[in-house]
């Protein structure tokens, strides 16, 4: 029997300092997000980062925590039962940290019967440190625990021309009704450095404005790439004039280069360039969370306002869209009768 096992990032239990704290120490010690030598990589997190950052970050959290839970699991869940409803195949959630485990996800699909899995990482871009994490893990946990087990995966899908124009629907109905001069397409970032790890070629990402738009077959696992190829193709969609849209990176984490431009200084230099109504979009998240919540519709809008704008419109996610919840649900129901697609 075959099942479906969506893979989202994962959230503290609580927004208390001491959830967080365990959170933040599975998160952070995983070496495909912070890419260091292990014992780099512990004195980092453990000396230095889980002393300081549980506080900050827990206050965060309370900040856009629901009466239900975090908002990531909660709208998790709830596209999890959306797909569920579209498709006879049995679906289930997981998470690659915190309490609701891959392993927990996956004995579920067996305990149901099942023996080969479709796992779904929630995310429409690569990334060593969210795409590729999920599928390391699920294969660990084959080996060790469920070697009769058959896993395919969902390649990431932001080039898909179904997931460009249920994206670019949902922004352009937000925005019905709405002033804005300039849309910001936010992505979380990741250090540079993930990105050349990243490059299969290892020559061709020089990070240097137009390597990611010339073709090339580090593309496949380029995150930088997939960004601006959702960009320029929902501003094609869109029919975006030039000038009125770009593309920034956001969340960055200690003292190493990450990603440029940054999303609080874009969105400073346009306060102070004197745009007066701006929207933001933050296309590599499928469901609502800390990033989307917090840093961007409370503190991004801070930013704005202190710089002289006027009105800051935060686009929601896919969350429970209808046709995102259709997309996975034939991405399943596709696999159940063909296989992974080409
Ligand atoms: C080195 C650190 C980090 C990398 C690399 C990174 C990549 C990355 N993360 C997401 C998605 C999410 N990240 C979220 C929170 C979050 N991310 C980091 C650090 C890195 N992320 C931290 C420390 C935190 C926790 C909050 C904080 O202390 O600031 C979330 C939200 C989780 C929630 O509970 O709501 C998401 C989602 C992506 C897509 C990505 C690389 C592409
Ligand atoms: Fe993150
Ligand atoms: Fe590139």
């Amino acid at each position: 029997m075959k099942g479906a096992l969506l893979v989202n990032l994962g959230s503290p239990d609580s927004p208390e300092p001491k959830d967080v704290k365990k959170y933040l120490g599975e998160f952070l010690m995983d070496e495909r997000v912070i890419d260091i030598p292990l014992v780099a990589r512990t004195a980092l997190v453990k000396g230095i980062i889980l002393n300081t950052r549980p506080k900050a970050s827990a206050a965060a959290y309370k900040k856009i925590w629901w009466d239900e839970g975090s908002p990531l699991i909660v709208l998790s869940e709830r596209l999890k039962d959306k797909v569920q409803e579209e498709t006879s195949l049995p679906v289930a959630l997981a998470m690659r940290y915190g309490s609701m485990t891959i392993k927990k996800g996956l004995q579920e699909l067996v305990d149901k019967g099942c023996d080969e899995v479709f796992l779904i990482p929630l995310y429409p871009q690569f990334a060593m440190a969210t795409t590729e994490t999920i599928l390391v893990l699920a294969e660990e946990l084959r080996e060790e625990f469920f070697p009769n087990l058959k896993i395919d995966s969902l390649p990431p899908f932001y080039n898909n021309p179904d997931y460009i124009s249920i994206l670019a629907n949902s922004i352009k109905n937000e925005l019905k009704g709405k002033d804005y001069e300039y849309l910001l397409f936010s992505y979380h970032g990741v250090p540079e450095r993930h990105i050349k790890k990243s490059d299969v070629t290892q020559s061709h990402c020089k990070i240097d404005g137009s390597c990611c738009a010339t073709p090339s077959k580090a593309h496949e696992f380029c995150y930088r790439h997939q960004c601006l190829e959702v960009t320029r193709l929902v501003a094609e969609y869109l029919e975006l004039k030039p000038d009125t849209y770009s593309t920034s990176f956001q969340s960055r984490l200690g003292f190493d280069p990450w990603l440029q431009p940054y999303t609080d200084r874009t969105i400073e230099r346009l306060g102070k360039k004197g745009i007066k109504t701006m929207a933001i979009a933050t296309p590599a998240f499928v469901s609502d969370c800390l990033e989307t919540l917090e840093e961007i519709a409370m503190e991004g809008e801070e930013i704005f306002h202190e710089m002289g704008g006027k009105e800051f419109t935060t686009i929601p996610c896919l969350n429970t869209n209808k046709d995102w919840v259709t997309f996975l649900a034939n991405k399943i129901n596709n696999w159940s009768k063909n296989g992974v697609e080409a």
